[in-house]
């Protein structure tokens, strides 16, 4: 399938943004600008006032907890697992954590995310199931917690999603393992998903440094900070996502920098538990790869990137004091090629030739767009994601007009209803 988006204003990877056609052919951009004379499209999109953005990338989340979204809020984060949501998750069945990840899909597509990284569980073999019907791209990790009695066969569930599901939908799926965190999971533990993540060649998505709190008790316990900790049990040896990483010194920020470990920084959450800032300008200056996620939507309390990218534009520059700490077009990186960095996702996150075509557009009529001096500016401080238009994954359109094409919206809003309702009866 050829589909040529027709006078657009794209989105370079420069930072650049130029009226211009999109040529897309099958799964990838053919061209962006000049497109040969000789392209046939089976399908023209009008582009015209639209801007073409690459996908947003949520670098993590939890995707079936939209199905806690209000059950629990204004609680520190150990407060909220412990007393409020790990209770109530212990009730979630196979079909729960299908329909809340369903209803994750049309919050995602319908606010222009395109790729997640999802830490759930159990049964993530039916996020995947989720994410080969609604065409989005998904890195999925078998959420581990080390410290209940049958840790050994979760890791053996996460190593089968590995082996089972690693590059299927195409290669829109791959996996992770996903040890919870170093306070749920021994060393003991974290060394048996080492050894096992290093055997299978998959790399680690895990929760690193969120609070104080878990500074002070990894200190007491191990007498170690939490990054030099987790280094010494060999987790960080084949790649790693650290989602959080908010409170980190000299040496923590060096142990990142050493292993490679992408940030996925999660304003929202972080406000919302009132966990603290990430030092995002430093690391950023230190050259390490920080992404965006919107955590769970429990804790946020939505999965809206752009609401991540417009929090991270803002709220370092006031804790900083420095209007420049992360600018406009840093936070669309950070939300989107800076993204499918964080995930391995290759040849995805930039508009240009022989990438993937994950593409968004957002419609640039109405109040929030106008007058347009700078596209950039306007998505990074005004737009709403409810401009959303189109959203293509693997140049497949999940998205046209406003009109999700995969999914029965209607049906699994009442679906998660009805899930909701069972589980807090
Ligand atoms: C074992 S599956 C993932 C597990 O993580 C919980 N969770 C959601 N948000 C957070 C967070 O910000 N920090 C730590 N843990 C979190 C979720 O409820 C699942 O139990
Ligand atoms: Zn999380």
């Amino acid at each position: 399938m050829n589909t040529l988006i027709k006078n657009a204003i794209v989105l370079l990877p420069d930072g650049t943004t130029p009226v211009a056609n999109i040529a897309v052919i099958d799964d990838r951009i053919a061209a962006v600008g000049d497109v040969p004379e000789n392209f046939q499209a089976d399908k023209v999109i009008d582009g015209t006032q639209h801007f073409a953005i690459p996908g947003f990338v949520n670098a993590h989340t939890h995707a079936s907890m939209t199905l806690l979204r209000s059950y629990a809020d204004d609680m520190k984060l150990m407060d909220w697992l412990e007393q409020m949501i790990w209770p109530i998750e212990a009730k979630l069945r196979s079909d729960d954590i299908y329909w809340g990840a369903m209803l994750a899909a049309v919050e995602m597509i319908r606010s222009g995310t395109t790729a997640f990284a999802d830490m759930y569980g159990p049964d993530m073999e039916r996020v995947a199931e989720v994410v080969e019907v609604s065409g989005l791209r998904g890195v999925l990790s078998r959420g581990l917690i080390g410290v209940a009695p049958d840790s050994d066969k979760k890791l053996e569930e996460n190593a089968a999603l590995y082996e089972n599901y690693h590059g299927a939908a195409q290669g829109r799926i791959t996996v992770m393992f996903g040890p919870h965190a170093l306070y749920t999971c021994p060393p003991d533990y974290l060394k048996k998903i080492a050894a096992k993540a290093q055997a299978l060649g998959a790399e680690v998505h895990i929760h690193m440094s969120e609070t104080v709190g878990e500074i002070e008790n990894c200190l007491k316990e191990y007498g170690k900070r939490p990054f030099a900790h987790v280094a010494s049990t060999g987790l960080f040896e084949n790649g790693t996502l650290a989602a959080h990483c908010v409170h980190l010194d000299d040496e923590d920020i060096d142990i990142i920098k050493k292993y490679q470990i992408r940030v996925a920084h999660n304003p929202g959450s972080n406000m919302k538990l009132a966990s603290g800032t990430a030092p995002v300008p430093r690391l950023l200056e230190e050259g390490i790869c920080v992404a965006l996620g919107t955590d769970g939507a429990s804790s946020n309390n939505n999965l809206d990137m752009l609401d991540e990218v417009q929090l991270a534009a803002l709220m370092h520059k006031v804790h900083t004091l420095d209007p420049l700490a992360v600018p406009a077009l840093t936070a669309v990186k950070m939300g989107t090629e800076y993204g499918a960095q964080a995930l391995s996702l290759r040849d995805v996150g930039r508009l240009q030739a022989g990438d993937k075509a994950d593409i968004v557009l957002f419609s640039m009529h109405g109040a929030a767009w106008t007058p347009c001096y700078n596209p950039v500016s306007l998505l990074a401080y005004a737009a709403k994601s409810s401009s959303v238009d189109a959203v293509m994954v693997d140049g497949k359109l999940l998205m046209e007009n406003g009109a999700l094409t995969t999914l029965d919206e209607e049906h699994i809003l009442f679906e998660a209803q009805k899930v909701a309702d069972r589980l807090t009866k």
